[in-house]
Order: C-alpha cells, then structure tokens, then sequence
C-alpha cells in the first residue's frame, strides 16, 4: 500500500460520537484525512442493520471524496460494504485467514509488542498499526501505554514497512509519533471531540 494513506488515519462508531457521525465524517474527509476506518464496537454501538445502514452512508462518503475506507474485525461487514481494507488484531481472525479470503483488500494489523510483531506474518499484511502510543481513555481493553519508542523500535528492524501509531494521540503529540518514524496517526477522539474538526486535521 502506500504509505501517506496512513498519514492522517480517522477511526469512528456511532459509539465515538456526540452528533451525527455522518456529519463529523464529512466535517473531517474535507479537512483532509486520508484514511477511515468505520469501528463500530463496545458499549452504544450498534449492531445488525442499523450498523449497516450506518456503514453503507460511511462508505459512501469515503467514496465520494476518494478515501480508502475500511472495517474493523468485521470480515462479512467489510464484504457487503465493499470496504478498501481491514483491519485486524492481535485477538481477531488470523492475517493470514484474512488474506486468503480478500486477496485485494488491504489489510492492517495491530501490533503492541515485540513477541507480537515477531508472530507476524507481515507477508500477509499492508501495514501495521502500533499501539497505544499513549494512555486512551477511548479503548476500555487497551493495553498498557508503549509510548513512541515502540514506534521506532518497529521503524528500526522494519524501515520501509508501512506503520502507523495509534493510542491517545492529539493535535498535541502527533508530532512526536511522527518524529518517531511512524508513516502517520491513527485517532478517534482527536477528530470525533475537536470542537473544530477542520483545525485539528490541519495540526495532526
Ligand atoms: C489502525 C489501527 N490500529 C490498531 C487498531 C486496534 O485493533 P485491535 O487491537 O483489534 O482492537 P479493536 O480496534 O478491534 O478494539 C485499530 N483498530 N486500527
Ligand atoms: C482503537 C484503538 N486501538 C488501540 C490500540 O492500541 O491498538 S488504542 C485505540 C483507541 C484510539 O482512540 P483515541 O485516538 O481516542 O485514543
Ligand atoms: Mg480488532
């Protein structure tokens, strides 16, 4: 894949939101995000059609403005939705399962430690999502903070692997995961509680 998609990559459910996700989608596409990820999970997420229906107008939006959108664990949802890519993690089906079921999707994997990224098969995958950088208030199970020395660790042994951070990043600290070798930033909270959705873009 290339790897400026993973520049400034917007994750959201209807679970992150105060207001109408499609307007805070549509807020944060003009502003300049470059990926999406439709996650629609954990407590007030919805479920069945509605999470469908909700999926279909994401798409759409992505769509509609270039974007490459894709879903999180759902293998089936990404398939109706004719999602770009999945992502998985470290808990969910296997890469390489994934791989072999969507041949041309791209595919992401979370990675949060090193016995993780060495049962990798990175052959599998188009990228790597590490996490969480810092302390999320939004992920009730994350895992504990790895901070951006896990972001060059990866870019170390991995120099042109594409990777991008994720994990209590703002308009604040972005630089630092930037600075740290990652290809981009991963948010939801940053974008889904800007009071100004075009500025916090703009600084990520
Ligand atoms: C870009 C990106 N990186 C990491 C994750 C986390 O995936 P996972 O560990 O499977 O956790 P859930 O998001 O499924 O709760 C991600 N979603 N996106
Ligand atoms: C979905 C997710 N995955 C993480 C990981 O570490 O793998 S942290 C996280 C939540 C990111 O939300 P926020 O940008 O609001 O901190
Ligand atoms: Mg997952």
């Amino acid at each position: 894949m290339e790897a400026h998609l993973l520049r400034k990559y917007f994750i959201m459910g209807s679970q992150n939101c105060d207001r109408d996700p499609i307007e805070i989608l549509t807020e944060a596409v003009q502003a300049g995000i470059t990926a999406f990820q439709f996650r629609e999970k954990g407590p007030g997420s919805l479920a069945g059609l509605r999470k469908v229906v909700l999926g279909r107008q994401l798409r759409e939006i992505c769509y509609e403005y270039s974007i490459p959108f894709f879903v999180n664990d759902d293998l089936e949802l990404a398939k109706v939705l004719g999602a770009d890519g999945i992502h998985v993690g470290q808990d969910d089906r296997f890469a390489e399962e994934v791989r072999a079921r969507f041949p041309d999707k791209i595919i992401g994997l979370s990675v949060s430690n090193s016995l993780e990224l060495e049962n990798s098969p990175l052959s599998a995958v188009d990228y790597l999502g590490a996490g969480p950088v810092f302390a999320t208030g939004t992920k009730s199970d994350a895992k504990t903070p790895v901070g951006t020395k896990w972001i060059s660790q990866i870019r170390k042994q991995h120099p042109n692997f594409p990777l991008v951070g994720i994990g209590g990043i703002n308009t604040t600290n972005s630089n630092e995961v930037m600075e740290a070798g990652a290809d981009g930033v991963a948010v939801i909270s940053a974008i889904t509680k800007a009071k100004d959705i075009q500025a916090a873009v703009r600084s990520l």
